[in-house]
Order: C-alpha cells, then sequence, then structure tokens
C-alpha cells in the first residue's frame, strides 16, 4: 500500500475530478462525503452500520473529546480507532469552530483560544500546539490545524487580521506534528471571508507552510448559496492540484454538486444524521417528510430503488410510526438510510466524473432537490 498522504488524481470532467487518498487505515475515493461522528459515534449507528453503508471515513470532533471523555483517557485506552470500533479512516476537526459556536466565554489571543466548556463552564485554552497534542492522542488520520472560522459579515480589516493569526496558528501546527509522524496527516484551512483577495492571500500564505491537504474554512456560516458558490469558485483552484481539497461543513445534495464542480474532493455535514433524526429523508425521487399524515398507511418503502436496510424491511407507514412514536429505532433507520443515500449519490457522481457526465449528473440531481436543503 502507498505511504499515508499519498493522493493520487484519476480521470476528471471539467474542474470535477476523481481520487485516492491513502491515509492509515486505509484507501479513500474521492469525491467523498464524510458522515459526522462528533462525539466518537455516528448518532445512533454501530461502526458495523457504517460498514454496511460503504462509509469510507467519519469526522470527530477535538472539541467534543477533549471535553468527554478526555484526549488522554482515549490515548491510555488505545486511541480513538480502538475506543470507538472503527478501523477505517478518522477525520477530526481541530475545535476552532466548535469553540465558536458552541462554547460560552471565548477570548482570542496570539497564544490560542480560551473558553469556558459548554458542558460544564470549566475554562480551557486551545492553542496551536494543544490542540495538535489532543488529535495525536485521539490518533486521527488526517488532523485539522487551530484556525479562527470569521463570523459571517465580518469586515475587511477585522478578516484581514484573522487569517494572520490563522497563518500563524497554522505553522505553528506544522511545527508541531513533523510531516507524516506516526502516519497521521495535516491539513491546512484556508480563511479569508467572502473577500476574492484575502481568500487569495490565505492560501498563498496556507499553501507556504505546506499541508498534505488544504481545506477552506469559514464557508457554510449563514451566508447565502450564491455568495458561498461565488467564493468557492475562485478559492478552491487555488488550492495545489495534487493535494485533496476539502470544503468544511458542506453540505446540503445541491452544494454537494456544486462543490465537486469547482475542484473539491472531501466533504462532511451533519445534515443527512441530524436530518435523519427529524424525520426529514433524502431519497432519489425527492424528499420526504415523513412524519406527514399521507404515509399514515403507505406500505410501500421509503425509496424502492434503495438498497440499504430500512427501505429493504419497512414501510413507510412503519418508518412514520416509529418516528410519530418517539422510537428509538427511528433515528437509526433514518439515519441508516439519508447516510446510504449520500454514499450512493458520491459513488454516482464519481462514476460520471469518470465517464464525463458530470454536469448531466449534476442536473439530473438538481431537479429532484430544488434550492434550499
Ligand atoms: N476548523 C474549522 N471547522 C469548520 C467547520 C464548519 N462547519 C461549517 N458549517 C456547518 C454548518 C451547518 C450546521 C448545521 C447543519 C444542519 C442543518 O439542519 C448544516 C450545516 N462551516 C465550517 C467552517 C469551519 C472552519 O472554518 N474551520
Ligand atoms: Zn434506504
Amino acid at each position: 500500500m502507498n505511504a499515508p498522504g499519498t493522493f493520487t488524481l484519476g480521470p476528471g470532467d471539467g474542474s470535477a475530478r476523481t481520487g485516492r487518498l491513502t491515509t492509515a487505515h486505509g484507501e479513500i475515493e474521492t469525491p467523498v462525503f464524510m458522515p459526522v461522528g462528533t462525539q466518537g459515534t455516528v448518532k445512533s449507528l454501530c461502526p458495523t452500520d457504517l460498514q454496511d453503508i460503504k462509509a469510507r471515513i467519519i469526522l470527530g470532533n477535538t472539541y467534543h473529546l477533549y471535553l468527554r471523555p478526555g484526549d488522554e483517557l482515549v490515548a491510555k485506552l488505545g486511541g480513538l480507532h480502538r475506543f470507538m470500533g472503527w478501523d477505517g479512516p478518522i477525520l477530526t476537526d481541530s475545535g476552532g469552530f466548535q469553540v465558536f459556536s458552541l462554547s460560552g466565554l471565548r477570548r482570542i489571543t496570539e497564544e490560542g483560544v480560551t473558553f469556558a466548556s459548554h458542558i460544564d463552564g470549566s475554562k480551557h485554552l486551545f492553542s496551536p500546539e494543544k490542540v495538535v497534542s489532543i488529535q495525536r492522542n485521539l490518533g486521527s488520520d488526517i488532523m485539522m490545524v487551530l484556525d479562527e472560522c470569521v463570523p459571517y459579515g465580518a469586515d475587511r480589516a477585522y478578516t484581514e487580521k484573522s487569517l494572520g493569526l490563522t497563518t500563524r496558528w497554522a505553522r505553528r501546527c506544522r511545527e508541531a506534528h513533523p510531516a507524516g509522524d506516526r502516519g497521521q496527516l495535516m491539513f491546512g484551512i484556508v480563511q479569508g471571508g467572502f473577500f476574492k483577495d484575502l481568500r487569495a492571500q490565505s492560501a498563498e500564505q496556507i499553501i507556504e507552510v505546506g499541508f498534505d491537504g488544504y481545506a477552506l474554512g469559514g464557508l457554510s456560516v449563514g451566508e447565502s448559496r450564491a455568495e458561498m458558490y461565488d467564493i468557492l469558485g475562485d478559492a478552491a483552484p487555488l488550492l495545489p492540484a495534487e493535494r485533496p481539497r476539502y470544503l468544511m461543513g458542506v453540505g446540503a445534495p445541491r452544494d454537494l454538486l456544486a462543490g465537486m464542480a469547482a475542484g473539491i474532493d472531501m466533504f462532511d455535514c451533519v445534515l443527512p444524521t441530524r436530518n435523519a433524526r427529524n424525520g426529514t429523508l433524502f431519497t432519489f425521487q425527492g424528499k420526504v417528510n415523513i412524519k406527514r399524515a399521507e404515509y399514515r398507511e403507505d406500505d410501500s418503502p421509503l425509496d424502492p430503488t434503495c438498497p440499504c436496510y430500512a427501505c429493504r424491511t419497512f414501510s413507510r407507514a412503519y418508518l412514520r410510526h416509529l418516528y410519530i412514536a418517539k422510537e428509538l429505532l427511528s433515528y437509526r433507520l433514518n439515519t441508516l438510510h439519508n447516510l446510504t443515500f449520500f454514499s450512493i449519490m458520491m459513488e454516482r457522481a464519481r462514476q460520471a466524473i469518470r465517464e464525463g457526465r458530470f454536469a448531466a449528473y449534476r442536473a439530473e440531481m438538481e431537479a429532484l432537490y430544488p434550492e434550499g436543503e
């Protein structure tokens, strides 16, 4: 097997491309969607379920696992793969975004970001060195650097100042983890808000530090689709073509398609798993809100074209019953289905790119999922 970090490009179609990324826990076909497993579990699923639905790589969160159960404990028990029983690739986000979206009392200094735990209010400091140490303890296959996800609407002065700090933090993360040490990869994160020249400046600085892959941060933070696509189209091509490109926190089906068209290789979003738990299901005939009364006596499968256990075994009436009755099985069946949908959508996208028909595939999927998530 190739060394971790090896990224081999396959056939492309316009700016869309296919590839294969080698990690210490296996190879990943790209473009890929990463299910979110924030606290060391993709909510309601067992690792065997993830294997069954052909999930290849999952996402964990430094912020959450540091606060609970603690990265030192996870390290003592053999690392996150052994702790959660998942032997496939794991990418961990660095905590920057979670600190800003979850914790109270945040202060940013050159040293790092101090915050109060959303669990018990205790005070903590995330420095670049600290978040690297946590991710090394967890044993992540892909570690993300500590960055500041600039809030939507930040002005140019703030955005420019912040990207400078993000670059200095990226450099300190790089220095804290020798390239490829213990097979653990590290991705840099480009910021710059919604200013194209600042995006270019951030990209140039992060690339100069040098990483195994590059992420676009600071998007999917409340902006309109048009704003995200405008920055995406401009910034994605600035990232090295020979390394994986990761669009953080994205997204809905039409956003994944737009990201692939712009040359993005990796995606993560809580949408399929969170929507599963509120009964919003993605099918190849469009979206289904399973709680609707119209499904009360519907004996047909959720999606007759879907190979997942929920669609093979149960009716929409039963899935609706479970949801209305707030039965725990509702979470598991709906999550199995939504992640199967995202997995199949990405597999078909890879095939369409290989066969030079990505534009047609994108149009077909967009017709199913018009504007809005
Ligand atoms: N380190 C780092 N991590 C990030 C994670 C992100 N995640 C997002 N967006 C997720 C937004 C999001 C939140 C919830 C839902 C479900 C709605 O039902 C969908 C999208 N943007 C993000 C930006 C960054 C970033 O700059 N840096
Ligand atoms: Zn299904």
